[in-house]
């Protein structure tokens, strides 16, 4: 006879055989089934965290091992045990059309059924369970071997080798990591992680995305059930955190990641940390957290230069086992000078228009292929146009907004021209302070502070905004 349990011993042999062994002990042993009713095959889930975290990363497999059981018409739907503090609460049951293309969401609330609640425990609170196997999340493609050394990132990298030995025993925590876009950061925070779970197999890795951490923790808050979510963070041997940039101004967020840091900090676990600006460029940030992210190592990776860009091409090509004739290569790297993620683009772009064209990787095709993306490239927006285009929109001299003068009409054209060279370019606080009127820091910071400011409770000043922005990228 067909029962519940059989069904489910099935799909997870099948799903065993799929996935590695680490994310079938974390995600599927602590799954019971529950009742199977038709094609309806109901499974107790631990908590609602555990049964998103299912739903984001599993449910393709869950998908093909369940119609693989029970054919097309295939049913799930998950039974979420309440967390402890929630014990004496009927449970409930979401139900989940398995078969429906689109990403499946918690809906409807079916008639509870009778489970015991917390009887079976939630995997991220069980007392004394050091050793928690956690699918860390890393991309195997993003490894030491193919991240190319060079000036633009030796220090970063350098200290990541010396963390992936040892982990949290270096005075590298956290590592702050920080750069502009396509530079590789997120690129080699996988290769730290994936070099910790070779050296130290028994050590829990996991990297997260802010953007996801912030999405887990407001779920948390809506299904009250916070203290797994912090439990959860609090057991991970070696936390990566990218774009730590996006906890800017979310103040809940930036509490619940403070004390996740000082818990992990305190046990001598290790923390990575990557931003899109150093820690003191961070806006809307907690002094607190600020001051702990400068508490280790904070490294930059750069532009990479030359001999870094070639060396990456041949990597790559080597990789695909395509070859380029050296004079192209040469092209590439010399005019592909903005980022790692735009050279990489550049590469296929040749590679695509000698294979649709059916025609040889010559110099002449390279040129021509890339000369839009190299006016791209090369149009980049700098402070002085920024500067340029407010005084024309605001009919104010540019001695004006390089003197001191505190005419209002100036002033307000100042600090939007400070404003949108934060928001355009990858230049420092201070940087932009001394290419805008000599000014420090605070000032510049102060100035974007008031525009944001006045872009929320002014409409006319929010019309200069859009129609500068219009301007500056047109
Ligand atoms: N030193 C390097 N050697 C080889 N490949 C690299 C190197 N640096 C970056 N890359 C490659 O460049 C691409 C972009 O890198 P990555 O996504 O890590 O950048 P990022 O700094 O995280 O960018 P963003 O801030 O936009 O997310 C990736 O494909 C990565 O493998």
């Amino acid at each position: 006879m067909i029962t519940a349990n059989s069904v489910w011993e099935k799909c997870l042999s099948f799903i065993k055989d799929n996935i590695a062994e680490d994310a079938f002990n974390t995600w599927f042993v602590p799954i019971r089934p529950g009742k199977l009713n038709n094609n309806v095959l109901t499974i107790q889930v631990p908590s609602k965290f555990f049964y998103e975290w299912l739903e984001e990363h599993y449910i393709k497999i869950l998908k093909s091992a369940l119609q693989k059981e029970l054919g097309s018409e295939a049913k799930l739907v998950y039974s979420i045990l309440m967390d402890q503090k929630s014990q004496g609460r009927e449970p409930f049951t979401v139900r989940i059309p398995s078969s429906n293309k689109e990403k499946p969401r918690p809906q409807e609330v079916e008639a509870p059924i009778n489970l015991q609640a917390g009887k079976m425990m939630n995997p991220f609170i069980i007392p004394g369970l050091q050793k928690l196997k956690i699918d860390s999340q890393l991309n195997h493609n993003y490894t030491f071997n193919n991240f190319i050394e060079g000036e633009s990132n030796r220090l970063a990298r350098a200290a990541g080798r010396a963390i992936a030995k040892r982990p949290g025993g270096t005075s590298f925590n956290p590592l702050f990591i920080y750069g502009g876009v396509g530079l590789g950061k997120t690129h080699l925070v996988h290769a730290i992680g994936l070099e910790v779970k070779d050296l130290h197999p028994e050590k829990t890795v996991l990297y997260v995305s802010t953007e996801k951490f912030t999405q887990q923790f407001i779920e948390a808050v809506k299904n009250n059930n916070q203290n797994d979510f912090i439990h959860f963070y609090q057991m991970i041997d070696v936390l990566i955190m990218d774009d730590i940039q996006f906890l800017s101004g979310k103040a809940k967020t930036q509490e619940v990641f403070f004390h996740i840091f000082n818990h992990l900090h305190q046990r001598g676990n290790q923390i990575i940390l990557t931003s899109d600006k150093s820690p003191a460029d961070i806006q809307d940030m907690e002094d607190r957290l600020i001051s702990r992210f400068k508490w280790g190592l904070s490294a930059d990776l750069q532009n990479p230069d030359y001999n870094t860009r070639l060396s990456i091409l041949k990597q790559k090509l080597e990789n695909d086992g395509i070859e380029f004739p050296d004079e192209v290569m040469d092209y590439i790297a010399q005019n592909i000078d903005t980022n790692v993620r735009e050279l990489e683009g550049s590469l296929n772009s040749i590679i695509a228009q000698a294979t649709l064209n059916k025609r040889e990787i010559t110099l002449d095709l390279t040129a021509r292929t890339l000369s839009k993306l190299v006016q791209t490239a090369r149009k980049e927006i700098s402070i002085d146009y920024i500067q340029k285009t407010v005084c024309e929109y605001f009919k104010v001299k540019m001695e004006d907004i390089q003197s001191k003068t505190r005419k209002r009409d100036v002033v307000q054209a100042r600090q939007l021209a400070m404003y949108f060279a934060k928001q355009y370019t990858k230049a420092s606080l201070a940087s932009i302070g001394t290419q805008i009127g000599k000014r420090d820091h605070a000032t510049v910071l102060h100035a974007c502070k008031t525009v944001k400011n006045l872009q929320e409770t002014d409409k006319q000043f929010r019309g200069y905004i859009e129609d500068i922005s219009r301007k500056i990228a047109d």
